[in-house]
Formats: structure tokens, C-alpha cells, sequence
């Protein structure tokens, strides 16, 4: 039975990490990790909230880190949103297990592996009820998958962005590094990027500021977080509004 009762937001945009999926191994997919996320989002699912996915690639490939190593850097930028794709066809494959229907719509087309990404259809699926799962970034070299979770949850017309990390919120400094660092319930925009405080980049923070658009960074780590973010429950950071 579908209905969304109880939920803040009712379709949200989550932007999976590529080292989410790749739990305590050194790289690649952990599909034991797949599995858990999957089913935090057939939870939500079941509530009546409409999911949009953007996946990273990191566990397997990033741009930077292949310029670094001499190659040309768009070049590169293409190799890390082919493993987004990768990443996208495991997440999809989990949530078929858990008889959640999901659709890969890639931002670089490639009809025999998946369908294209094409606005209105996305904005369909959504609609019935399918989780919809983003691959291939922006489509654009020297972007991340951070932007374009901003960018498709604009388009998507979502109640807010989800950044679905191994911290839970944003820190004075990077929590890993910093003992000390104090953690923000709250933040504006503007002070995410006056602070330089690096948990999306800096692109995407605009772009969600300059379309109004929330962002609220919390823990996978955690089993049913997802949920709770929906319901405004979880232990989170929330950034939005001016000042
Ligand atoms: N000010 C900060 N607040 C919270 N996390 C931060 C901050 N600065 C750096 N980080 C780091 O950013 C990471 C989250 O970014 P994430 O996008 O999940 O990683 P990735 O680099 O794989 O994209 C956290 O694991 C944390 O260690
Ligand atoms: O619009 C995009 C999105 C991603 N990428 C490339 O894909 C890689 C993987 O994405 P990202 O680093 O954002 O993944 P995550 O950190 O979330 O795992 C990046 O390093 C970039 O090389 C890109 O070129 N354009």
C-alpha cells in the first residue's frame, strides 16, 4: 500500500558514494553492502516515497586520479563515469532481488547495456513508483557525481539532495582528520562554501543554492537511515537558505 504519511520529503534525490558500495574492501562492490542499501531504499520505497539515485564511481575509477597518473584528464573523467555505470547496473540488480523496480538511465548512451537518460521519462518512472537510478555523472567530463546529483534532483523537481556518507553531517573540519571538529545541525549555503567545508564540492553547493534546493548529508553507515532522513528523524546536517 502506497502512501507517503509521515515523510518530510516525499521524492528525494540520494547520492550514493562509489566508496559506499565498496565497504571495507580496497575496491570494487561489496554487493553485501549493495544489499543493506537496497534494503534501506525498498524501505522507503514502501512508505510511498519516490527515490532518485545518483551513484559515484570512485571505488572503481576517478578522473583525477587517472590524470595524476599522465593521462588526459577528459579522457580520464570518461573511464570514471563508465564505473558509475558499473556501480549503477549492481545497485539496480540488488534492488530487483528485493522486487524493487529500478531503472539505470545513463547520461552517455549505451542502448544495449541501458535505457538513455531522457527527462520526461525519467520524471514517468518516477511518478509509478520506480526507483530511478542516474548513471554516468553529468555526462560531462571535469563534473562530479555530486553535481549531478544536484543538477537531476533540480530536474526532478526533488524535496531535497541526500548525501548518503560514511560521516554523519558536515564538521567544522574533515571528522576523519580532526578529533575536535565540531559537527553542524544547520548550515547556509553560503557558509558551506565561505568555511570551505569539503564534503560536496564547491559546484554543487551553488548550484543547489542557487535553486533553492536542500541538501542534508547523513550516515549509511548506519541500517535505516534512509527512512528517517525521509521523516526528518535522522541524525543529520541540513543546508539551506541564505545568510
Ligand atoms: N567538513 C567536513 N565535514 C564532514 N566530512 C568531511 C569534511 N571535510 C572532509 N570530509 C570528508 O568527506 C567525506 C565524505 O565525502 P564523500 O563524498 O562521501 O567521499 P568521496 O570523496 O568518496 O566523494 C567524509 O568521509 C569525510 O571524511
Ligand atoms: O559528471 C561527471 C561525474 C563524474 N565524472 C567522473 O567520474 C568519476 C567518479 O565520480 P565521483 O568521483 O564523483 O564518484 P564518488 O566520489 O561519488 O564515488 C569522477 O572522478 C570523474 O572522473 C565526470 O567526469 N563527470
Amino acid at each position: 500500500m502506497r502512501g507517503a504519511q509521515g515523510l518530510k520529503y516525499k521524492r528525494l534525490l540520494v547520492k550514493l558514494s562509489g566508496e559506499a558500495l565498496m565497504g571495507a574492501q580496497p575496491y570494487g562492490i561489496d554487493m553485501g553492502v549493495a544489499d543493506r542499501l537496497s534494503n534501506d531504499i525498498a524501505a522507503a520505497v514502501a512508505e510511498g516515497a519516490e527515490i532518485a539515485i545518483v551513484v559515484g564511481g570512485g571505488n572503481i575509477f576517478r578522473g583525477l586520479s587517472g590524470a595524476a597518473k599522465g593521462m588526459d584528464r577528459a579522457t580520464a573523467d570518461y573511464m570514471g563515469m563508465l564505473a558509475t555505470v558499473m556501480n549503477a547496473l549492481a545497485l539496480q540488480n540488488s534492488l530487483d532481488h528485493r522486487g524493487v523496480q529500478a531503472r539505470v538511465l545513463s547520461a552517455i548512451p549505451m542502448p544495449t547495456v541501458c535505457e538513455s537518460y531522457v527527462r520526461p521519462k525519467a520524471l514517468s518512472y518516477l511518478g509509478r513508483g520506480n526507483v530511478v537510478i542516474f548513471a554516468a555523472g553529468t555526462g560531462n567530463p571535469f563534473f562530479t557525481t555530486d553535481t549531478a546529483a544536484v543538477l537531476r534532483g533540480i530536474e526532478m523537481n526533488c524535496n531535497a539532495v541526500l548525501k548518503a556518507t560514511q560521516v554523519d553531517g558536515v564538521y567544522s573540519a574533515d571528522p576523519k582528520k580532526h578529533k575536535d571538529a565540531v559537527r553542524y545541525d544547520q548550515l547556509t549555503y553560503s557558509e558551506v562554501l565561505a568555511k570551505d567545508l569539503k564534503v560536496m564540492d564547491g559546484a554543487a553547493i551553488a548550484l543547489a543554492r542557487d535553486n533553492g534546493l536542500p541538501l542534508i548529508v547523513v550516515s549509511i553507515d548506519e541500517p535505516g537511515n534512509l527512512l528517517k532522513a525521509l521523516r526528518g528523524e535522522a541524525r543529520q546536517t541540513l543546508i539551506e537558505g541564505t545568510g
